[in-house]
């Protein structure tokens, strides 16, 4: 490859594709933009026309497409299935691997195959980079990545935890050894991926042993709009007592449960606002998000043994100060103590937010996932 060191970053969500040009010379973000409400009265009408509008976009911003600049797009691809466990240039072959995975994560491979699809047509020249939500995760042990249920069933269908927001957990787990001044494989992390959808994880000397999402992006922490854990016997109540199909269920758990089940609202600023009004529905949705998070931070000290830091990150991990103190509230037992004026300021950079001299690290740690996708594209195609 010539001198050429712009890529291209597409994350595609179901509803909307987050974009970034990154200089990987220097590794500078020279734009960055996001199409929403795909599908959407206002937005745009498909995930084809959302990465035209992307392109439109960074050619208006002086940064076409079309420059010999462009050395790769990299993309986000959420189900790597067992098949994908790094970072893979993008083949027709591979392009086939990434959509027979589409009935794991009906609702993210559908719109990052589509993203590989448009930037192709748009640039067939440059080599496109596949990077999987679930590729961190693959070195969890069998103990923990093994449902229990018959095993003839679940190889047959391929019925085991994948684990997803892996970009994130493996950018975040090094930026917390290097905030303690260690090397990634002398600290044990638990990360605490806290956006729209949310996933915690256990990193034992830079390899990730367990984490919190299972066969799809459902299972878990409380979210957004997901449920996360639930008694599988729901479904089957909801199907045979409430007379709810398949489909149904399924919107249920992922789209009207959550936060957004318990409270009407989704958004973490909306739920502190309306605690602040004495809003008890509000109030419920909190504990909730929060109990579940404190029965993570508990069970993966159990699965890592030592604990040297805690990383909160993402949405509601890097802004919610509340959600932090709450999360580790009289938790001194474990090694785990937050300081109240350090969890107060408010900044973009890695931080620590417990006393000097704890057990635990507690941290807020910004992730990027842009980035890490960026450079191991970067990494492949040059
Ligand atoms: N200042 C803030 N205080 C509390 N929560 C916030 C704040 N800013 C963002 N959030 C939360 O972060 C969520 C989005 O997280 P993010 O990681 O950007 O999501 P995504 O999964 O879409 O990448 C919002 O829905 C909101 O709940
Ligand atoms: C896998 C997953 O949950 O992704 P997101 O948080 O982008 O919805
Ligand atoms: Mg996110």
């Amino acid at each position: 490859m010539s001198g050429a060191s712009w890529v291209l970053v597409l994350n595609s969500g179901s509803s909307s594709v987050k974009y970034q040009l990154l200089d990987m010379a220097t590794e500078r973000r020279l734009a960055a933009g996001i199409v929403e409400r795909i599908g959407e009265e206002g937005g745009a009408g498909d995930h084809a026309e959302a990465l035209r509008r992307a392109a439109t976009d960074l050619k208006e911003r002086g940064f076409g497409l079309d420059s010999p600049e462009l050395a790769a797009v990299g993309h986000r691809v959420v189900h790597g299935g067992t098949r994908f466990t790094r970072p893979t240039l993008v083949t027709d072959e591979v392009l086939a691997g990434i959509e027979d995975l589409v009935p794991l994560a009906p609702l993210h491979n559908p719109a990052n195959v589509t993203g590989i699809k448009v930037a192709r047509e748009l640039r067939p020249d440059l080599p496109q980079v596949a990077v999987f939500d679930t590729a961190f995760h693959a070195t969890i042990p069998e103990a923990a990545a093994r449902y229990a249920i018959d095993t003839e069933v679940a190889d047959r269908f391929g019925i085991r935890r994948y684990g997803f927001h892996g970009t994130s957990h493996a950018y975040v787990s090094r930026a917390t050894a290097a905030l303690l001044g260690r090397e990634p494989a002398d600290v044990n992390v638990i990360v605490l991926h806290l956006g729209n959808g949310a996933s915690a994880s256990a990193v034992r000397g830079g390899v990730c042993v367990d984490t919190s999402m299972g066969l799809t992006p459902l299972e878990g922490l409380v979210m957004g709009t997901r449920s996360g854990d639930v008694d599988p016997a729901v479904i089957f109540h909801l199907e045979r007592v409430g007379g709810m199909g398949t489909d149904e269920i399924d919107t249920l758990l992922n789209k009207r449960s959550g936060l957004l089940g318990l409270c009407g609202a989704n958004d973490m600023r909306e739920i502190g606002r309306r605690m602040g009004e004495g809003d008890a529905a509000a109030q419920t949705a909190f504990e909730v998000y929060v109990h579940r998070l404190r029965r993570y931070v508990g069970a993966f000290t159990a699965v890592l043994g030592r604990v040297d830091a805690v990383a909160f990150t993402a949405g509601v991990g890097e802004n919610s100060a509340a959600v932090r103190a709450a999360a580790m509230a009289d938790l001194e037992g474990l090694g785990m103590v937050v300081d109240p004026v350090r969890n107060a300021v408010r900044s973009s950079a890695a931080r620590l937010v417990s006393p000097d001299g704890s057990r635990v690290a507690v941290a807020v740690v910004p992730t990027d996932e842009e980035l890490e996708i960026a450079r191991d594209t970067y990494a492949l195609a040059r």
